[in-house]
């Protein structure tokens, strides 16, 4: 069995619940976009890939229990219902890209006068619906052109010691992953030697959902403390770094789970390529630079305490920003389901 994050049949929409991973694997029912929108805001479904299939398909849940009386009324409440998920978390811009394009859709079919308002919400949902499976398909690309750059940096034969960061696998995405999806590729072709994972302070993404998708699929690797990374890459032949994204933006800075941007300071020093593994979903042309990336900031009880036990002093301030921006100068390249760019060529790509 592979890990099943969200289930999704006969209008019934469920999801892992990940703040209970790995002690218990618990499903929560969605059942409209409030549901939805709390699971994403309360990181119960995490991962940008992910909260933009959950996001939209609360919305499939919602609509399929609802009549509308004309096509104006649908697209006007799927517009508002789009807003507001694209609320629930602000730096993760899957959601935002998808709401943009389902807005647009839902603009179109409603000047259609040769289709129906059943017609319409059928379009609509058949759009969401296809979203899982182009997922899967473009993670796998992702793990296949993602191998292939790492493997054509080394000798012929060789395998390769990868360090990864946060969670981007099977539990970030419908499936497969992304930057996951590389380790998971490499291993598949017999080509990895070992995978380092970090904890990723302060939800614990490495320590509980990349360590738990490792070791169930018996891929040959090493749980580090996030302040391990450095003292990793001097001790040992770390071949490459491959880590997700949450915005990449047209420069080709990215924003991804705090700490990356540390890890990639420490690869340029030792010299270890560090690549992002991202779909053309992840990119956004419409900002320039990291600089214009908002990056969410976290409620101080997720620093302060883990699963309801303090484990910082009572009545210490945090300062607990969820992502932070790697600049493109520290990127050797963007792995996507299209191949390879170096930063400076997604100017120039047709997204
Ligand atoms: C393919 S997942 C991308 C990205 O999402 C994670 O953040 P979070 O767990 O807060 O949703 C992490 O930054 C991953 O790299």
């Amino acid at each position: 069995m592979t890990l099943e994050p969200i289930r999704y049949k006969n209008n019934q929409l469920e999801i892992l619940d990940q703040l209970l991973l790995p002690g218990q694997s618990k499903y929560i029912k969605i059942n409209g976009v409030e549901d939805g929108w709390n699971a994403i805001r309360n990181m119960q479904v995490r991962g940008a890939p992910a909260i933009a299939i959950v996001g939209c398909l609360s919305l499939v849940v919602e609509l399929n229990k609802q009549q509308f009386s004309n096509k104006d009324e649908l697209r006007d409440i799927i517009g508002d219902k789009l807003k507001y998920l694209v609320s629930a978390r602000p730096t993760a811009v899957n959601i935002k890209i998808a709401a943009d394009e389902l807005t647009n859709l839902a603009g179109n079919l409603s000047k259609n006068e040769s289709i129906s308002v059943e017609e319409m919400r059928k379009r609509f949902i058949a759009a969401i619906e296809s979203m899982p499976e182009k997922d899967l398909n473009d993670n796998k690309s992702i793990g296949d052109h993602g191998a292939k750059a790492v493997l054509d940096l080394y000798p012929k034969n060789s395998k390769v010691t990868m360090l990864t960061h946060c969670n981007t696998g099977s539990l970030a995405t419908y499936s497969y992953g992304t930057a996951l999806g590389v380790i998971r590729s490499l291993h598949a072709q017999g080509r990895l030697e070992h995978a380092y994972c970090t904890e990723t302070r302060p939800y614990l993404q490495g320590a509980r959902l990349t360590a738990y998708e490792l070791v169930y699929e018996k891929i040959p690797s090493t749980l580090i403390v996030d302040s391990a990374v450095s003292a990793l890459m001097k001790e040992k032949k770390i071949s490459g770094v491959v880590v997700g994204a949450d915005r990449v933006v047209a420069n080709g800075d990215t924003a991804n789970k705090i700490g990356t941007y540390t890890i990639a300071v420490v690869a340029k020093y030792h010299n270890v390529p560090f690549f992002v593994a991202a779909p053309f979903t992840s990119i956004d042309m419409n900002i320039k630079s990291g600089h214009e990336i908002v990056i969410e900031e976290r409620p101080d009880k997720e620093t302060t305490h883990f699963q309801g036990l303090r484990i910082a002093a009572e009545g210490i301030p945090c300062w607990n920003p969820a992502f932070d921006v790697t600049p493109a100068s520290l990127i050797t390249g963007i792995i996507t389901e299209r191949g390879v760019f170096r930063p400076d060529e997604l100017k120039d790509l047709r997204l």
